[in-house]
């Protein structure tokens, strides 16, 4: 790493020096520059490629050519000026951070036309410093449209006050005069216990049973266990509803924001127990006294019912091991199989409630719909025990690979994300404010890698649309891409469906994964509606937050200040996990690379017509065959 440039600056009354660092763009001589490439890929495309793409010495030649301001610029430089877009291949001049024309001092405290007595003030105008304007700024963006109820939720989720009050052991509670969010949860509770008439034969035993260690408190554990799509969720939702109607607590957690935002009230386990990311031998949960989830556990507890299992709670588990198992980076399969619930001392208690019948699959109407019907959930079933039919053998390189049935296969051509981009999304652009276009259709893809390859191509589509650069351009930390924060540039517009990145508010639905569309785009606030789970449909105020990277494999720490969303028209196989989608694209430029995750992509959909594949094959086409990771382990001691 080296330091590009170091330039001061005036703020206020003193000389402030700024240490921009960057890896120095990349020096070659004519003709030599460096080329990355796949071993499967064509020698003369890789040339051809390399052609086209210009690297940024050769960006800085063309800059020079077309722009005269830039030759007044080093390459070493370059960066304080211009701004390098990698998807453009070519420098462009800086719009923040950088006045343009300026004659005097005067000028670079004047900002839209006003001048600031200060340099401070014109660099908290634009957006330069970390203070609170921005956040005075989003919430006067809302005053004139917003809901009081909206403004009062923004204004939270600035302060994020209750977490704030959570770490001394208090909570707004304790502040009569102060409101406290209300969720509407009666008027959900309602709508959710019609779902128990729909309730198969399997549901109805395994709600019977849990309903009566409830009601019984003799306490217990079940593991509602199917494959995707059997009902769990369904089920969950049914209980939490039908128990809370009765006085009983319920606490709801999944593993994932997306599927926590599924049950009503729903938390992800770490946050809503405290629990921290990085476990070892000494690890707790950080549940503080006095805290609202402190209160609500000391109020599940019944001391006389001390020595019964689990004390006297019904606990339920529900899953499915064909599905993505524990992640843990790096590891070998024992490892993760024996991180898996039923390798752990919980599992003996544990009541196995087993549901076969695929719910989320429609029943057909013909005799010949119901047999594709029966025979595609065969396959998808084959597909996460490890049995569906392969071709090659285990002692080829690549192993044995699952063949993908013809009519699932894309064939494409030289430009396969295009290609899948327009057969998930056609017209997109006159459906922009479709809810119901934007909804349940999703490309799922193995790696955040090519996810960010398919929300690119589609963002060239949008048109029109609003860039948000983060607060600061500082040269190296801006190029950093991690899937865990927003990226330094957002390119949405209005219509664009997105992912929450962080848990804003879980009771409101605002959970790490959260899809939304948005509705308003303003300079320091974005209007988004949910568009699944349990707060469907109800519309949020999105500031800018600060955020950092959780587990940075940089070695310096850093924080950026941008709304904390991504674009979501993509989505990795992991984050899809419990959710039914009506138009699924699963794109495997590379193949999957843990258990379970061939067999999520394949049985999120409602029906098999709208499921497309497309794989890539070892020289540059497509194929229909893929490899399967599926930990057989895992299954020896379930019930078939
Ligand atoms: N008894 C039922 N009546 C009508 N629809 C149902 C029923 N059970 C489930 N469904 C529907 O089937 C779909 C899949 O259900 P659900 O998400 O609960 O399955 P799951 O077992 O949790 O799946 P996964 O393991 O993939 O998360 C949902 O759209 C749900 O509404």
């Amino acid at each position: 790493m080296d330091v590009t440039y170091v330039s001061s600056r005036l703020l206020g009354d003193s000389w402030v020096l700024t240490f921009t660092i960057g890896f120095l763009a990349s020096r070659h001589l004519e003709g030599e520059k460096s080329v990355s490439f796949k071993s499967s890929n064509k020698l003369e495309n890789v040339a051809r490629r390399a052609t086209i793409r210009l690297s940024k010495l050769e960006g800085c030649f063309e800059a020079n050519k077309l722009v005269p301001e830039a030759r007044g610029y080093t390459y070493a430089e370059f960066p304080q000026a211009f701004t390098w877009k990698d998807d453009q291949c070519k420098w462009k001049i800086r719009e923040r951070g950088r006045k343009k024309g300026s004659t005097y001092y005067r000028d670079l405290r004047t900002v839209n036309g006003i001048v600031y007595p200060t340099f401070k003030e014109a660099c908290s105008i634009l957006g330069l410093l970390r203070d609170d304007n921005q956040w005075h700024i989003a919430m006067e963006e809302n005053v004139v449209h917003a809901m009081p109820n909206q403004l009062r939720s923004l204004f939270v989720h600035i302060l994020n006050i209750e977490k704030i009050f959570n770490e001394v052991s208090k909570s707004i509670k304790d502040f009569p005069d102060m409101p406290f969010p209300e969720y509407g949860f009666i008027h959900e509770v309602e709508n959710s216990l019609m779902l128990y008439k729909n309730f198969n034969k399997e549901h109805l035993q395994a709600y019977n049973s849990i309903v009566k260690s409830v009601e019984t408190n003799n306490g217990g554990a079940f593991f509602m266990y199917g494959s995707g799509g059997c009902g769990k969720t369904f089920l969950l939702k049914t209980l939490c509803c039908s128990l809370r109607r009765q006085g009983k607590i319920v606490l709801p957690v999944a593993s994932s924001g997306i599927a926590a935002v599924l049950l009503l009230g729903g938390w992800t386990a770490h946050s809503r127990f405290h629990i921290p990311l990085k476990l070892d031998q000494h690890s707790t949960v950080g549940i503080k006294q006095r805290s609202e989830v402190a209160e609500v556990i000391k109020h599940s507890i019944d001391v006389s019912r001390a020595g019964l299992p689990f004390d006297g709670i019904t606990i339920v588990f529900g899953g499915d091991f064909r599905q993505i198992l524990p992640v843990i980076p790096k590891a070998p399969c024992p490892q993760i199989v024996s991180a898996s619930l039923n390798w752990s001392r919980l599992w003996d208690p544990c009541t196995v409630l087993l549901l076969e019948q695929n719910m989320r699959l429609t029943s057909g109407r013909t005799p010949e719909e119901k047999r594709e019907i029966a025979e595609f959930s065969q396959w998808v079933l084959d597909v996460g025990n490890g049995k569906a039919p392969t071709i090659g053998n285990k002692d080829d390189l690549s192993g044995p690979k699952i063949v993908s049935p013809d009519r699932f296969i894309i064939h494409s051509s030289a430009d396969p994300v295009k290609d899948i981009v327009d057969i998930i999304y056609p017209d997109l652009a006159s459906n922009t404010f479709n809810v119901d276009y934007s909804r349940q259709r999703l490309i799922l893809a193995p790696t955040n890698a090519v996810v960010g390859d398919s929300q690119d191509c589609l963002s060239d589509n949008f048109g029109e649309r609003n860039d948000f650069n983060s607060a600061f351009p500082v040269e190296f930390l801006n190029s950093i891409n991690m899937p865990c924060i927003p990226k330094l540039e957002l390119k949405l517009k209005v219509g664009s469906v997105v992912m929450l990145m962080r848990n804003l508010n879980q009771i409101m639905g605002l959970c790490n994964g959260t899809q939304m569309i948005v509705k308003k785009l303003m300079p320091n606030s974005i209007v988004c509606e949910i568009l699944c789970g349990s707060q469907v449909g109800t519309t949020h105020i999105i500031p800018r937050i600060e955020m950092e990277p959780s587990d940075s494999k940089y070695p310096i720490e850093f924080k950026r200040i941008q709304f904390p969303v991504q674009l979501c028209y993509s989505m990795t196989v992991n984050k899809s996990q419990g959710q039914s989608l009506d138009k699924v694209e699963v794109y495997l430029p590379r193949t999957v690379f843990s258990h379970g995750q061939l067999y999520v992509a394949v049985s999120r959909v409602t029906s098999p017509s709208i499921l497309h594949i497309l794989i890539a094959s070892d020289s540059d086409g497509t194929t229909n065959g893929t490899s399967n990771v599926v930990y057989e382990e895992v299954f020896y001691n379930l019930p078939s």
